[in-house]
């Protein structure tokens, strides 16, 4: 309360300042409002999908969900596609539907990404495919329960392998292709990765630890002038199959479809944007409210979700 009170006077002494120097301001600041739209109008570059035409690209977890939906695209725009995930009979089937859509190529690797040697193995195997990689979207995830936080410590540490350390096994692995190609490196996180969000405490650690680790990397880039770029993809719920069974008794509303959404992720990595907000209101509104206000935030959060549904253990 008393941190929400001191954001309010400030922004009132704000109002009050540019209030009495309003002439000033009509001066200086419409025509400056003016420029910066009309650059943001002209520079914008149009994504169109020849842009993914040939390029190699590798998409995790990809036997189901987001990333289903992401291969299916890719493979539209005939691109060559990698994916991984554990199930091997599913990938096959994606990789079939891949080739019937027209990618380039379809290839998979299956297996668990606890497992380390699993995550630069899929790496090297697109060396040895293609000889280069252009993209790289990391988008798989272990189980997540949608509950009060049990105490299970050993179930963080898995999480934190699958989620956080196998992302970073392969971006450090793909790097000197990528550095090579000049091409691009999607992460796909959460409304859970940049807010705390109730019932998902070792997940939600997960994706804030790929904030923490890619938002810091993609400074080390820009400074050594590297051109691979590096998109955070920050989504809110998406009805796939695994989120409709995990909390579609405590949502309101229902998920964002997610053939949308796995084109738009394709669309902020091949525009190299710094991050992704998807679907764009329900995600950005929030991250602005959370930085003036954390508790007003915090408490329309918990009304937000029907809590009285999630059971304790
Ligand atoms: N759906 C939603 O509401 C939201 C999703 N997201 C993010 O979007 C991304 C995709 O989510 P979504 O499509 O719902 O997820 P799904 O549960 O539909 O798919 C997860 C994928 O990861 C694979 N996977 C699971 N465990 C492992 C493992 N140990 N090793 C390797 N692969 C594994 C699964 O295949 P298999 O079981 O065969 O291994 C599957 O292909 C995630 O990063 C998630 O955090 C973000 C916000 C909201
Ligand atoms: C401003 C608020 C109203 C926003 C609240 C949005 C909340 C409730 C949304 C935003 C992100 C969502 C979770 C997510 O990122 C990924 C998964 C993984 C999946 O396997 C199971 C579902 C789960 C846990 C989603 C559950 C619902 C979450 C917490």
């Amino acid at each position: 309360m008393l941190l929400w009170s001191s954001d309010l006077q400030g922004l009132s002494l704000l109002c009050l300042f540019f209030c009495s120097r309003m002439g000033l301001l009509l001066k200086i600041l419409v025509p400056f409002v003016g420029l910066v739209l009309a650059f943001c109008f002209y520079s914008k570059e149009d994504f169109k999908p020849e842009m993914l035409k040939g390029k190699r690209v590798i998409v995790t977890g990809a036997s189901t969900g987001i990333g289903e939906q992401m291969a299916y695209h890719l493979a539209r725009m005939g691109a060559h596609v990698l994916i991984t995930a554990r199930t091997e009979a599913k990938l096959q089937k994606v990789v079939t539907r891949c080739l019937e859509l027209g990618a380039a190529s379809a290839h998979y690797m299956n297996g668990s990404m606890e497992d380390m040697a699993l995550a630069e193995d899929v790496v090297k195997e697109a060396k040895q495919l293609w000889g280069g990689l252009d993209m790289l979207i990391l988008n798989h995830i272990g189980y997540t329960y949608f509950n009060y936080f049990d105490g299970d410590v050993e179930h963080i540490r898995k999480l934190l392998e699958i989620n956080f350390l196998s992302y970073v096994a392969m971006t450090v692995s793909a790097l000197p292709m990528l550095k090579e190609s000049g091409g691009s490196i999607l992460v796909v996180s959460s409304t859970a990765g940049k807010i705390g969000i109730p019932f998902v405490a070792p997940y939600s650690a997960t994706k804030f630890a790929l904030d923490g680790f890619f938002s810091s990397l993609r400074q080390e880039l820009i400074i050594e002038n590297i051109n691979v770029s590096i998109t955070l993809c920050i989504l809110g719920h998406i009805a796939t199959e695994t989120a409709e069974k995990t909390v579609s008794h405590v949502m309101q509303k229902p998920g964002a479809p997610k053939k949308e959404c796995a084109l738009e992720i394709i669309k902020s990595g091949a525009l190299r944007k710094r991050e992704l907000y998807y679907p764009y209101t329900t995600v950005r509104i929030p991250l602005l409210i959370r930085d003036w206000t954390p508790e007003f935030l915090d408490s329309l959060i918990r009304n937000s979700l029907n809590v009285e549904k999630v059971k304790r253990s």
